[in-house]
């Protein structure tokens, strides 16, 4: 896989991990919501269930009291007394040796009825019987659901439908009574516990919760998520597109990252102190002999992204003025890499090319201190394109102290941009560069190439040495020799190439 295929990858999975990250936090967020809400339910059940159990404990109790042994009128009276008060009782039986022999609603049965089993005995031995198509003596027509509950001598008839459950927002619930080894229905959606317990449920939309006052009492609720988010679908849809949005906007933040992380600037100050630099040298030949006389040292870069040309790191190491930096990295770099060539004759030049900034800015007279330039078997020269900066009376100070020292001075480029006919005459070069672009130029005959020339009858009347870069071909070659050019360089000779090559290139020479 490419590297920008890698990068987009992480940057795309960034995007996604954010969005996932931003739908699990929603998904926690609604859930708790969800939670909250079923808990309120459950609350809701449960005090309702307290109550029940409150009433009837209460108003079954004071009956039983009474210690009445039969059914008369006292005792009916006694049973509507406690009836009238009753919020979630709606009758109440008298028993006589098991059998029950009136109600409140009816009063005296023709005939007493048995009581039936119960389904549960709770704590005092009080029977709990769910029945699930009940009706009173008094309306035999109206089947319901019922708890009956018997306390010694009175049962209590308890219709859940009297419970208010319009705050109750789940559709979902169910109140039972628990002991370890059975549930008994009471009342809501039978079957719903052993539903919850068993099947797979998601989270937060469950909840069972028993009674802190008859911890058997306990209710389950069940409020499914796809419910709870038909219900809020626009407030799901929205944070959904938040969430897709938050992704996008973390995935181009990435991009963005890594991009500025690979941006030009970023590599090549990193490479300034990470070695990405490394140098090569061009050979410059004598035209008439065709002996390389020299060389030109020329930067090269490379990282873990690849290889920058010079045309982009030089101008951005310009602009950021890490110009000195730079040349001092070169200056160590191929003192130390010539000090092993011995290929290389004494006096060989070694050119080395210099920011026109340096000059002004005196940094150059370090050179002249630094131990081994000056002092080596090599010929320095220092070449100088020609720009704003060159036009100061201190930089023409400075090029006269370098000069004094023994630097040669090439101006470089010359016949580019900035070329200045007063700074050859008056700064103290040694030897003038024509741009290859004056050499391509001979190819179509073009104006550049005809005025190489006057070029020439300058250089020779300066008293400067001459150098053309750019030949790549014999036809180049020829003119320029006509021309009276003494130096050339060019991919016709060879390419910038790494010191080893360079070694075996001019081993290769020597020989031949
Ligand atoms: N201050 C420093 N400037 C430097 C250094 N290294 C390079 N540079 C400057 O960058 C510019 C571009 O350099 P580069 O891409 O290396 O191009 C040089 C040669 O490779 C190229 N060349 C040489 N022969 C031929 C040829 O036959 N054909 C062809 N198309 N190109 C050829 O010419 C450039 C020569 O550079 P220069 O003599 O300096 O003009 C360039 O301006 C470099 O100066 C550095 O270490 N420091």
């Amino acid at each position: 896989m490419k590297k920008y295929q890698q990068k987009s990858l992480f940057a795309g999975l960034v995007g996604f991990l954010v969005c996932i990250f931003g739908v699990v936090i929603m998904a926690i967020l609604a859930g708790q919501r969800l939670n909250y809400q079923i808990q309120a339910d459950a609350a809701l059940l449960i005090n309702h269930v307290e109550a029940v159990d409150t009433e009837r404990e209460k108003l079954l109790s004071a009956l039983n009291a009474l210690n009445y042994t039969q059914c008369d009128d006292t005792t009916l009276l006694a049973m509507r007394r406690a009836l009238f008060d009753a919020t979630y009782l709606i009758d109440i039986g008298f028993f006589k040796n098991d059998k029950l022999v009136c109600t409140a609603g009816n009063g005296l049965l023709a005939t007493p009825l048995n009581d039936k089993a119960p389904d549960y005995i709770e704590r005092d031995g009080v029977r709990v019987r769910f029945a699930p198509a009940f009706s009173l003596i008094l309306f035999p027509e109206r089947i319901m659901q019922a708890i009956i509950v018997r306390q010694h001598n009175y049962n209590a008839i308890i219709q859940p439908a009297k419970i208010d459950l319009h705050s109750v927002r789940a559709k979902n619930w169910q109140v039972f009574f628990k002991t370890k080894q059975t549930i008994n229905h009471l009342t809501g959606v039978e079957g719903l516990y052993e539903k919850i317990s068993s099947s797979m449920v998601l989270p937060y939309e469950s909840l069972v919760v028993c009674s802190q006052v008859t911890p058997n009492y306990c209710v389950a609720v069940f409020s499914p998520w796809r419910e709870y988010i038909s219900q809020k679908s626009m407030l799901f849809l929205i944070c959904l597109a938040l969430c897709v949005l938050a992704g996008l906007s973390a995935g181009l933040l990435a991009s963005y990252y890594m991009a500025t992380k690979r941006s030009t600037w970023r590599r090549v100050r990193r490479g300034l102190y990470h070695q990405s630099f490394y140098w090569t040298y061009q050979p410059i030949i004598d035209l008439q002999t065709q002996q390389v006389i020299g060389c030109e040292v020329l930067a090269r870069f490379k990282d873990k992204f690849g290889e920058l040309a010079p045309d982009e790191f030089i101008p951005l190491i310009r602009k950021h003025q890490q110009t000195w930096v730079f040349t001092q990295a070169m200056v160590t770099t191929i003192l130390n890499e010539l000090s092993e060539a011995s290929q290389l004759p004494d006096g060989f030049k070694v050119s080395l090319n210099i920011f026109p900034y340096d000059v002004q800015q005196g940094k150059l007279s370090e050179l002249i201190q630094m131990p081994g330039l000056l002092a080596s078997r090599f010929s320095i020269c220092l070449e100088i394109t020609e720009d704003e900066y060159l036009d100061s009376n201190i930089a023409h100070g400075h090029l006269q102290s370098l000069a004094d020292a023994g630097f040669t001075l090439s101006i470089d480029d010359f016949g580019t941009g900035y070329s200045n006919l007063a700074n050859l005459q008056n700064l103290s070069f040694h030897q003038l560069k024509i741009d290859r672009t004056f050499v391509q130029d001979i190819a179509t005959a073009g104006l550049k190439a005809s005025m190489i020339p006057y070029i020439m009858e300058l250089v020779s009347k300066l008293g400067y040495t001459c150098v053309a870069e750019g030949i790549e071909t014999q036809e180049q070659e020829a003119i320029l020799k006509i021309a009276g050019v003494q130096f050339g360089q060019g991919w016709k000779y060879g390419k910038p190439m790494p010191i080893k090559q360079f070694k075996q290139f001019m081993s290769s020479k020597e020989k031949s």
